[in-house]
């Protein structure tokens, strides 16, 4: 008897286990949002699409290729991908007009997504990028507001770009030399320039990685230069600084959240790692050291804030917040959590504006590379823009640089964040229930629009035009078409437009391009990044061609980090044989 007790309540328990797992299981099991394609095999499993899109990362490096791709597979511009268990799908939109649309016109119903904030968050804390719209985001924006001003722009930031921009070009004057002919890896080159730049832009200090490069390259009299013309060859490297290796621990952090469906937990473990930690807490160190040292130049109640040459946007930050104090007669707010906010922001300011503009140019470079023809067109359009420099056989100054209208600079500079793709998707997540494409889309659903596909790069999938949005309808002739035949080439022609008198002028209006995001959430450092690649692509090509690089070393692949970065950069240099006058002659 107590025997078949025993055996009643076990199988009961077995049971409702089973039951509860089941229940457990469905619950568990995707579910598709009515009206969009999605791959059928996925919502068999609790894991959904999660494996498709490792192997996919696992074999490439890439995530956001993986997402253009199954809207390719499934031939559909709109398809649902199942990557987080117990969630809503993402919704996956691979077209122009829909994309700006919402990032433009559509900011009530649309917001930041809780994709970018579930792999920002951790990392930028205070920082308002991942914040979703509202009093506390536009509160934390408001502090950066001077720094995208001309003052900010042509007075801090031009001259430290320029800076470091001929370092880089000292740098690469020697590797030539020494290289024969070879090629050679440039990546760390151009992250060390963007670096340099926006550090010293930010915390009105040099970071000082390009220099010692070129003090170690100074000592090399021949490096061991491999038998085949085409091997690359290898140059000794500085030692990296253990504040710029923490730096870089800290914004490399953003790949583990990205690589993830589970972000936060494995935020969660990898954040505990001691050397990430001790990253972490240099970084913060470094920062209030910069903040102090602001403070004790900018700060004292006697000094005239108004009148003390500012240095960084750490200087106009605090200099705003001052100014505030001072007019509220209550003391600044520079301590404890304000000080936070003050660290995070800079520290974002310092990571949105390193990466990508890094990542930017080095797309730019390979495309170049690949583009010797537009290489030729872009070296006389500078001479013929800049022609005093050019007939004084001399550097043009960064004054030059920021005045002169080149439409093929500006040309080539779109056309290369077109097809770079550096952002390779803005995300966006409904606010409420909407609807996208003609589909409901629940409140809460993630959106990303892609730009590394149909309709930016490729040929555009069909859309029902009804089934388009009533300000994207009406919006239809504001933004030209590409012409679907070359979309996929790289023509910085496209980008021009001749008046009835024959003047070519940049037609930024042209065709769709949505590097920069948009709207009110769209990149606050648009004119910085502007400013940095048409003085880096300036010099660069004003003294040195870039030759063709064999196949081998130079793949299309890259990784998805803080942006979609080429995995090989590879550059073989041959300087423009001009009389170029010395390098301390070329100041403003
Ligand atoms: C080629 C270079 C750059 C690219 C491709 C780029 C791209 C982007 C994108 C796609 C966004 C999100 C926009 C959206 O969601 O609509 C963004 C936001 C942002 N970017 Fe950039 N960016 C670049 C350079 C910079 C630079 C140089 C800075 C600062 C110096 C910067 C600072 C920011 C900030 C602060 C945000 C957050 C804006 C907000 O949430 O309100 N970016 N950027």
């Amino acid at each position: 008897m107590t025997f078949s007790i025993f055996t009643s309540w076990t199988a009961l328990v077995v049971g409702v286990l089973a039951l509860l797992l089941t229940l457990l299981y469905r619950a568990a099991l995707p579910k598709p949002i009515p009206g969009i394609p999605y791959n059928h095999a996925s919502v068999r499993s609790i894991f959904g699409d999660i494996p498709g899109m490792m192997k996919w990362k696992a074999e490439t490096r890439e995530t956001f290729t993986w997402m253009t791709e199954q809207c390719k597979l499934l031939n559909a511009p709109m398809v649902q991908l199942f990557v987080k268990p117990f969630s809503l799908p993402w919704v996956i939109v691979t077209d122009a007009r829909e994309c700006l649309d919402v990032l433009t016109r559509r900011s009530k119903e649309f917001d930041r997504s809780s994709f970018t904030t579930d792999v920002v968050l951790p990392i930028l804390r205070e920082h308002h990028f991942p914040f979703p719209s509202g009093p506390k985001q536009r509160a934390h924006r408001a502090l950066l507001s001077d720094l995208m001003t001309p003052a900010f722009l042509n007075e801090v930031a031009a001259p430290r770009l320029y800076h470091a921009t001929l370092e880089l070009l000292q740098l690469w004057r020697r590797k030539a030399e020494l290289a024969g002919g070879h090629p050679f890896a440039a990546q760390e080159d151009i992250a060390n320039t963007a670096l340099d730049t926006i550090w010293a832009a930010s915390i009105g200090e040099e970071a000082r990685t390009i220099n010692a490069q070129i003090e170690v390259i100074a000592k090399c009299s021949a490096i061991e230069l491999p038998s085949k013309q085409d091997l690359p060859v290898m140059f000794p490297k500085a030692l990296v600084p253990y504040d710029i290796e923490c730096i870089r621990a800290v914004i490399g952090s953003m790949e583990v959240g990205l690589a993830s469906p589970l972000p936060g937990l494995s935020y969660w473990f990898y954040l505990k790692r001691p050397s990430i930690r001790r990253a972490f807490n240099r970084k913060d160190l470094m920062l209030s050291n910069a903040l102090k040292d602001s403070r004790d130049r900018l700060g004292s109640e006697e000094k005239d804030i108004g009148n003390v040459p500012i240095r960084s946007a750490m200087d106009y930050v605090l200099r705003r917040e001052l100014l505030q104090a001072r007019k509220e007669r209550r003391p600044p707010r520079l301590d404890g959590s304000h000080a936070t906010v003050l660290k995070d922001e800079l520290f974002g300011f310092l990571l949105a504006g390193h990466e990508t503009t890094s990542t930017t140019l080095q797309w730019g470079m390979k495309l170049l590379t690949d583009h010797q023809e537009v290489q030729a067109r872009l070296h006389e359009s500078l001479r013929d823009a800049i022609p005093t420099a050019a007939a004084e056989g001399r550097q043009p100054s960064y004054v030059e640089i920021t005045n002169s209208k080149v439409p093929y600079l500006d040309a080539v500079i779109e056309e290369i964040l077109r097809c770079g793709g550096t952002a390779a998707a803005q995300a966006r997540q409904c606010l409420f229930e909407t609807e996208l494409l003609g589909v409901r889309l629940p409140k809460g659903t993630n959106v990303l629009f892609m730009t590394n596909g149909p309709s930016f790069v490729s040929p555009p999938m069909a859309v029902d035009e009804r089934l388009r949005s009533q300000s994207c309808q009406e919006a239809k002739d504001k933004i030209g078409e590409w012409d679907s035949q070359d979309l996929s080439e790289f023509k910085p022609e496209r980008w021009l437009s001749t008046d009835s008198e024959g003047r070519v002028d940049i037609n930024w209006q042209a065709g769709p391009n949505a590097q920069f995001g948009g709207g009110a959430r769209g990149c606050f450092g648009r004119k910085f990044a502007y400013l940095e690649m048409r003085t880096v692509m300036t010099i660069v090509f004003w003294n040195f061609k870039l030759l063709p690089v064999p196949a081998e070393l130079s793949s299309y692949r890259a990784y998805d980090s803080v942006a979609h970065v080429p995995q090989q950069f590879f550059i073989r240099l041959a300087p423009i044989q001009e009389k170029i006058r010395e390098m301390q002659n070329v100041g403003k």
